[in-house]
């Protein structure tokens, strides 16, 4: 019995999509998309400006709902559930434009985000009730956990936007972390890095990668930062899945040349 939950749960993917389709008016930004991921794989999606990846993890994300298709997280169908109910699902997102709050500091970042998860109710929180109090000892513990193992606990008392950007980057990607996603989607993570910073970056992934147990799904323009990551690749146009398979063979595939013809990313 032990054995066959187990074999069940190995083969749910923790993410499926099936027949995503999103129309904003006339323009189809996103058609008939599909999409399997089996827990630990490290996958991308990349395709020219506005190709529809952005839109894809929306959807995922639960920020659009979409116009057609189905969505399942660990097996459960999220295509019509608000953001906050995705997340508590196990799915945290970063965004292309650093979306940090500025206005807290970066441990409250941490302890924010893990409130967003925990979801105990409000009369716990208004008497602080003892398993309010015991929940709150045990999320200041654990934001203060991840800050250390992100080396960032010495910039605990600072405001998010004084630190240097790629810093921001990586708290960021350790708010997401704090939920416990099963599935972690990274927008365009080396966007605005420099060379050095994206390969602090690639290291950062690899190494949550291998630390966590999380998925890791990441859209990002940086060929480099693609192939030296990413087991399976995923290439969009116009809405439309053009290629996929390994870093090589798409980059090499033709239809990925012509669509990227001119870019000099790839
Ligand atoms: N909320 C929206 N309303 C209307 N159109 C939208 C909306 N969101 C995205 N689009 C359009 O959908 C298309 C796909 O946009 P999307 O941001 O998903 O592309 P992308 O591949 O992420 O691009 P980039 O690499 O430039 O970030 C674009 O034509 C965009 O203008």
């Amino acid at each position: 019995m032990m054995v066959q939950t187990q074999k069940q749960t190995e083969s749910t993917p923790v993410l499926e999509v099936r027949g995503l389709t999103q129309r904003f008016g006339g323009l189809t930004a996103v058609n008939d998309f599909n999409v399997k991921l089996m827990p630990g794989e490290l996958s991308g999606l990349i395709g020219p400006n506005g190709a529809g990846k952005t839109t894809v993890f929306n959807l995922v994300s639960g920020f659009y709902q979409p116009t057609e298709g189905q969505i399942f997280v660990d097996g459960k169908p999220t295509a019509a559930l608000k953001p906050h109910r995705v997340t508590a699902l196990g799915v945290a997102r970063t965004f292309q434009n650093i979306r940090l709050w500025n206005d807290m500091t970066v441990l409250d970042n941490i302890r924010v985000a893990q409130h967003y998860q925990l979801g105990y109710g409000f009369f716990h929180a208004i008497v602080r009730s003892k398993h309010y109090r015991t929940r709150e000892e045990q999320v200041a513990k654990e934001a203060e956990e991840l800050l250390d193992v992100f080396d960032l606990k010495r910039y605990a008392e600072e405001m998010p936007k004084n630190l240097p950007y790629g810093t921001q980057r990586k708290l960021e990607i350790a708010r997401a972390l704090s939920s416990h996603p099963k599935l972690l989607l990274l927008d365009e993570p080396a966007a605005g890095l420099n060379s050095a910073d994206a390969k602090d970056l690639i290291r950062l992934i690899r190494w949550i990668h291998e630390t966590f147990d999380v998925t890791i799904w990441m859209i990002e323009h940086h060929m480099d930062v693609m192939m030296e990551l990413c087991t399976q690749i995923k290439v969009i146009d116009f809405g439309e899945t053009i290629a996929e398979g390994s870093a090589e063979h798409v980059r090499n595939h033709p239809a990925v040349m012509s669509a990227y013809l001119g870019d000099e990313n790839i």
